[in-house]
């Protein structure tokens, strides 16, 4: 009997592959050349993608064979998974795999935007001794403002309270006395824009969430935020955000993530207030290990006919749009 084509379409660690065993036939693409995806998902059982790989109606469509659409990783906007629901594709993700990471990453920005890391070494290593130019803030006692206090937000909370930070945060799916338990402060956006001195951005990307800070919310900030978005481009609006930078209202911001990637000439990059990587938040050996065994294990599952408990269709949203398609945290009130 020939093995089920499991495909994979963009880069997975060795141990995704070695989880994935010998009972499958591995085959390989581009999930960026929209040709070449197309082409390779007719015959495909399974498609394993991060975060580049868009799989829409057109490829559900094109891949007749398709059981089951693993994600190796949190974010599910590049899938249409009311589409897949309805083909019958189960979708899956590994909703913990990277929280570590991403976590950790949005710390270093923090910190980064705070005491201008990246641009003071720059300047070093092109010569200059600049230690006036380079002055910063101390981040104890000032205020970390979280929009999303799930996974990651949480354990941001946990890292940052550490540095001595306040912490409050907006997400109105959040129990207010687990926040508390966490000593964190649950306020509406406009509070934690007015308050924050810090903000970091922690939501997945939902017709809901997708341009939530613009400019008039920019405006309502306090002047001298400094911004971190480590969750999805677009979630602050780039041009609000470069005018606020340039007047000097949002006085820095560390970003991963941008609206279109791979971004590679935006304004915002020629800001020297700007520290930036290359949608880095999951880019660990650790996270990418997690990542994909964990998906694999879920397409072996799916492929050997057995239920696949925690299985993206499955779940409840409490968002109402298709896209609001994210495993809730488990601190998360009204989570399925
Ligand atoms: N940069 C990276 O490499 C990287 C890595 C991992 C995750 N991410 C992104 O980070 C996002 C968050 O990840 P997570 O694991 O913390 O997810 P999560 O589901 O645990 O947390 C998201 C939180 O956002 C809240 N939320 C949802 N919609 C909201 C809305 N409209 N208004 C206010 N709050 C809302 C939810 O209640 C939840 O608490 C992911 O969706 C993903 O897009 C990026
Ligand atoms: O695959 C990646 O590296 C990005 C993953 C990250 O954005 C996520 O949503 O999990």
């Amino acid at each position: 009997m020939s093995r089920p084509i499991v495909l994979i379409a963009e880069e997975l660690s060795q141990a995704t592959v070695g989880a994935l065993g010998p009972e499958v036939e591995i085959r390989r693409c581009d999930g960026a050349d929209r040709g070449a995806l197309l082409a390779a998902v007719a015959d495909a059982d399974a498609v394993l993608i991060r975060s580049v790989t868009r799989v829409d109606a057109e490829v559900l469509a094109a891949g007749s064979r398709l059981k089951v659409v693993a994600r190796a990783g949190v974010g599910l906007d590049n899938v249409d998974v009311p589409a897949a629901t309805a083909a019958g594709v189960l979708v899956v993700n590994a909703a913990q795999a990277n929280a570590v990471s991403a976590a950790e990453l949005t710390c270093g920005l923090l910190i980064a935007t705070a005491r201008n890391i990246p641009q003071a070494g720059q300047a070093l290593k092109s010569g200059q001794w600049n230690r006036s130019k380079y002055v910063g803030g101390e981040l104890a006692r000032k205020t970390l403002g979280v929009l999303g206090l799930g996974r990651i937000g949480t354990l941001v909370t946990e890292r940052m309270k550490a540095f001595g930070m306040d912490v409050i945060a907006y997400d109105p799916y959040v129990d207010a006395a687990w926040a508390a338990r966490l000593g964190v402060q649950m306020l509406s956006l406009d509070e934690v824009l007015a308050a924050s001195d810090f903000l970091t951005v922690h939501l997945p990307r939902t017709p809901r969430t997708l341009g939530l800070i613009g400019a008039p919310e920019l405006a309502k900030a306090k002047r001298g935020i400094r911004l971190v978005n480590v969750a999805r481009g677009g979630l602050v609006d780039e041009a609000a955000l470069y005018n606020a930078l340039l007047d000097g209202h949002v006085a820095a911001a560390g970003l991963d993530v941008f609206a279109e990637e791979p971004c590679t000439k935006s304004p915002l990059l020629d800001l020297e207030q700007v520290v930036c990587t290359p949608h880095l938040g999951a880019s660990t050996w650790e996270a990418q290990d997690r990542a994909g065994v964990s998906v694999a294990e879920s397409v072996r599952l799916a492929l050997g006919g057995a239920r696949v408990p925690d299985a993206v269709n499955e779940v409840q949203w409490h968002g109402a749009g298709p896209s609001e398609a994210q495993i809730p945290s488990p601190t998360v009130a009204g989570a399925a």
